[in-house]
């Protein structure tokens, strides 16, 4: 057991240095201070008695204020030095926490395992409090111990010795006496311990589940802003407050059982410290009475014993609560430790001025574990160096699938993706990622600077910034900002932070993806959030937009295809067909009804009668 300790002390320690350190300064000054100061207070008070001359009576009175003012300094010192450690503990645990969830591959970030040793490890801390406390309390709860036992010895000596007219109240027999009642007491204490401990364990299992629970209602739900909208609007009877509540109700009916159990135990243990100070005072009271010891005695030394019965019985419960923390420490240990699927290749991408990177799909499939059929089925296809290919299709015809296991975000279940002739798999993944600037149709913004959205660097080259944004047709709104492009994004980190609607931040996205420069350019609905005039706009920044690379492009605006020398039509997770907008215009296919179901919005002829039907409702 106590290896294990150990154990977690090194993890401790090992997250930030020197806390182990401070926290033992600062238990042994805050046990040792007060007994430190009450004896020089002792000696000042004797030196004022017996002192006589004035002069050496002010000097001992210095050296005793000093003393004094020195050791609570360097207690107050020390309790701050340790409240800073525990600031940087818990500062760490959510660096460490922030890097594990950024560094895994993201098979591993969507693996329901994965999620659910993190929803573990965050409760726990959340829980627990924090780790670092585990070492402190050992250490606080021994010196108690240590102290309680010391005192109870020097007060007892006297007690157990003082000669009795009984003789079983003298030695052997009283000091087995006294043992007894302890060892009753410690015996249901450990008893005591055992079950809170089970009930302790209990109640931290369920809790996982609740405040999993609860966080999304708290957190994911109702707390970001862009839900606020749909709550007011869909949610007028407070659905989401009555859906908690259940959810609560069901959770409180579990957890209250357990929570009434633990507490009737932690009740029990008072009890029973009042019915062994009861023994205490029933045995030493025997021995006043007899004559043998000043009454006044009884009340010191039952007073000391039932203190350190006191720090048996924290000293034991808190092992209760250890055990818990350790619990919550391994479950983080195991979040960080957390096998992940890295990516296995090595082989470094070759650094191309002329951007001749070839990629080549063969006969690619995948499936999304759990799914009965194909997102995407045996795929071949050749994107040519500097191509403006665009992939259409309908919805869930596999199109960000296909781009997802181009980026290496999902790994083929069958057939492989090569990057020059060898696969994509053994590449250097941050490498081959370098490869691709991409605009998901779901692009994220950070409650950052404009200029670190673009250039995702703390770094930013100013003067690209601003070009970046001028390509993407959002640069005059960002001059119009406080601070250009330091202004932070949304309010989320900084008070002066603005808002920007969801075209301007999609604009925003294409900005960063030009910033980077990298050989492959890849839109998934790059002008879904964008008004006609920006569309337009973004399509009249194309070439330079998308210069010389070869750029992929998945739109549902048909139109937007002009801008592609080839086009694959894609439908349930096939391409079935592909070609020039004019090769595919000429064939009876998907393509040519895709196109022409959107066309036929815009013919004249179908606006005049939209428009007479409309007038038509308007008259009646
Ligand atoms: N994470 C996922 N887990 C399971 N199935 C998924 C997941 N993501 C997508 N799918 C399924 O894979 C299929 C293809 O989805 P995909 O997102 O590639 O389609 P898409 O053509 O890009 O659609 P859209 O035009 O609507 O964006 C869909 O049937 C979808 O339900």
């Amino acid at each position: 057991m106590m290896k294990k300790s150990f154990d977690y002390f090194r993890f401790i320690q090992t997250v930030s240095p020197w806390i182990l350190l401070r926290s033992t300064v600062n238990a042994l000054l805050s046990t040792a201070v007060p007994l430190l100061v009450a004896t020089l207070l002792g000696w000042l008070l004797n030196a004022v008695t017996q002192q006589t001359a004035l002069r050496p009576l002010i000097i001992q009175l210095a050296v005793f204020i000093l003393l004094i003012a020195v050791v609570t300094s360097l207690h107050l010192a020390s309790a701050v030095s340790y409240e800073v450690a525990t600031r940087d503990f818990e500062n760490r645990i959510n660096e460490r926490t922030t890097a594990k969830l950024t560094d895994v591959s993201n098979e591993t970030f969507n693996d329901r395992d994965f999620r659910a040793q993190y929803a573990a490890a965050s409760s726990g801390w959340m829980y627990t409090g924090s780790f670092h406390s585990y070492f402190n309390e050992i250490l606080m709860n021994s010196l108690n111990l240590g102290v309680a036992v010391i005192a109870a010895a020097v007060v007892l000596g006297p007690i157990v010795t003082a000669k009795a007219t009984q003789p079983w109240l003298t030695g052997w027999p009283f000091v087995l006496a006294l043992v007894a009642i302890t060892a009753v007491g410690i015996g249901l204490s450990y008893w005591l311990v055992l079950r809170s401990q089970r009930y302790q364990k209990q109640f931290y299992d369920v809790n996982i589940g609740v405040n999993d629970q609860m966080n999304y209602y708290l957190n994911d739900l109702t707390w970001p802003y862009e839900n606020g909208k749909h709550l007011r609007i869909y949610d007028p009877e407070d659905r989401t407050v009555a859906h908690m509540r259940q959810a609560q109700e069901a959770a409180n009916t579990k957890t209250s059982q357990v929570f009434f159990r633990m507490h009737a135990m932690m009740h029990a243990g008072d009890a029973l410290l009042v019915l062994l100070s009861g023994g205490f005072y029933l045995l030493i009271g025997i021995k006043a009475l007899s004559g043998a010891l000043p009454v006044g005695m009884v009340v010191l030394a039952v007073g000391y014993l039932t203190q350190l019965m006191r720090a048996l019985a924290a000293f034991m419960s808190q092992r209760a609560f250890q055990k818990t923390t350790e619990q919550a420490m391994d479950d983080y240990i195991k979040f960080l430790n957390y096998p992940d699927q890295p990516a296995t290749g090595s082989i470094p991408v070759e650094k191309r001025q002329d951007h001749k990177f070839e990629i080549v799909f063969h006969d690619v499939s995948f499936r999304y574990p759990g799914d009965k059929q194909d997102a995407v089925s045996h795929v071949s296809l050749r994107f040519k160096v500097g191509e403006r290919l665009a992939i259409v299709g309908r919805n869930g015809s596999g199109k960000t699938t296909l781009i997802k296991l181009l980026l290496r975000i999902l790994t083929p279940t069958s057939g492989t993706i090569t990057l020059n002739g060898f696969d994509i798999q053994k590449y250097n993944l941050a490498e081959y990622q370098q490869l691709f600037a991409t605009v998901f149709q779901d692009f994220q913004l950070f409650a950052f600077s404009v200029a670190e959205n673009v250039a995702v660097s703390p770094h930013p080259d100013r003067e690209r910034v601003w070009q970046a944004l001028t390509v993407a047709g959002v640069a005059d709104r960002v001059k119009a900002m406080p601070k250009q492009i330091d202004t932070a994004l949304t309010r989320n980190l900084d008070s002066g932070g603005v808002d920007v609607s969801g075209g301007e931040a999609q604009k925003i996205a294409i900005a960063r993806a030009w910033y980077k420069d990298a050989p492959f350019i890849i839109l998934d609905e790059p002008t879904a959030a964008l008004d006609p005039i920006s569309e337009y706009e973004i399509y009249q920044h194309f070439d330079q937009l998308v210069e010389d690379k070869t750029a992929i492009y998945i739109s549902h605006r048909m139109s937007a295809t002009r801008f592609a020398s080839q086009i694959a039509v894609m439908a349930a997770g096939q391409i079935v067909q592909m070609g020039s907008h004019e090769q595919l215009m000429a064939q009876d296919g998907l393509y040519r009804d895709l196109f022409n179901a959107q066309a036929a919005y815009y013919t004249e002829d179908k606006i005049k009668a939209e428009r007479a039907k409309g007038e038509a409702a308007f008259n009646i």
